[in-house]
């Protein structure tokens, strides 16, 4: 994806006048947040994408943030506009999304945004569910018709996940903490997306025969102190169809996402 994209923006300055321009806030230094960002301005470079971090300590107040939104909203020459998640307690992240031009917001999590996809409207799909849903189909899995099984129901994957595979035709159920029988409900997926944010979460024997599991959790193994996903990939890989793996699956594919939603802002603009 990104050599196809970095083909396509290498003609942008002759065409355009210039190449798209992604602003990342960071809030805080909160060490996988600064990582996520720094993967973010890397991506950029290796596709041709001008990218601007602004970085802001923990305790900035509510309204500056706003107020530099503000000024990104007005700059003519910024096309993409994320805010790092979380933030910090005292700042609301609703009110702060919100206030994001919806035709800036490159993360797809802008209130009019969300509203488009539950109304199958043309609009910016959240990085993470998009990137899951490619995945699907770039690995040749048919998804009509499925049963697919979402464990997680936040606004930023589970929810828009299940839309998106609701829209491809598959049978969706949500799941979450207080689901009872959850081994009972994931044993009868085809399909099971886990974004749960617990470690190794998923036991094989949650998992059926021939699954195709994708797991969206990045936690640290509190045995071993390194990365691993909400599923236990070890126990779970032998009896799956086909497995993403943590790290190197979901995430990577969530930031050329964040790349392709930031080329088509900037098309959209031109
Ligand atoms: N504004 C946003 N905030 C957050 C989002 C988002 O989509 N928009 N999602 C997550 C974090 N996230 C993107 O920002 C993200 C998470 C993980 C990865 C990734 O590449 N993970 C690697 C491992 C990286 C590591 O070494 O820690 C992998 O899985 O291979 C990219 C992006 C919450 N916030």
């Amino acid at each position: 994806m990104k050599a196809e994209m970095a083909e396509k923006v290498k003609d942008f300055p002759a065409k355009y006048g210039r190449v798209p321009h992604l602003v990342v806030i960071l809030v805080g230094e909160d060490p996988a947040s600064v990582s996520y960002v720094t993967g973010k301005a890397k991506a950029s470079a290796e596709v041709g994408i001008r990218n601007t971090t602004i970085r802001k300590p923990e305790t900035i107040a509510e309204e500056e943030l706003l107020g530099i939104i503000a000024g990104l909203n007005a700059d003519p020459e910024v096309d993409g506009i994320l805010v790092q998640l979380p933030l910090p307690k005292h700042i609301d992240e609703e009110k702060v999304i919100a206030a994001i031009d919806k035709a800036k917001d490159v993360d797809g999590f802008h209130p009019l945004n969300v509203a488009a996809l539950w109304q199958k409207q043309p609009c910016t799909l959240p990085c993470t569910p998009k990137g899951i849903v490619k995945m699907l189909k770039a690995a040749g899995v048919e998804i009509a018709g499925k049963r697919a099984v979402v464990v997680g129901r936040s606004n930023i994957v589970g929810l828009p996940v299940s839309k998106l595979l609701l829209d491809e035709n598959a049978t969706v159920t949500v799941t979450h903490s207080r689901t009872r029988d959850l081994g009972e409900v994931t044993r009868g997926a085809e399909i099971l997306v886990v974004a749960i944010g617990r470690p190794k979460f998923v036991t094989a024997d949650m998992v059926s025969e021939g699954a195709v599991v994708i797991d969206v959790g990045v936690n640290r193994d509190p045995e071993t102190g390194r990365l691993c996903g909400d599923v236990d990939f070890a126990a779970v890989e032998p009896k799956a169809a086909v497995i993403t793996p943590v790290p190197g699956g979901v995430g990577p594919m969530t930031i050329c996402c964040l790349m392709e939603n930031t080329i088509e802002c900037f098309l959209r603009r031109m």
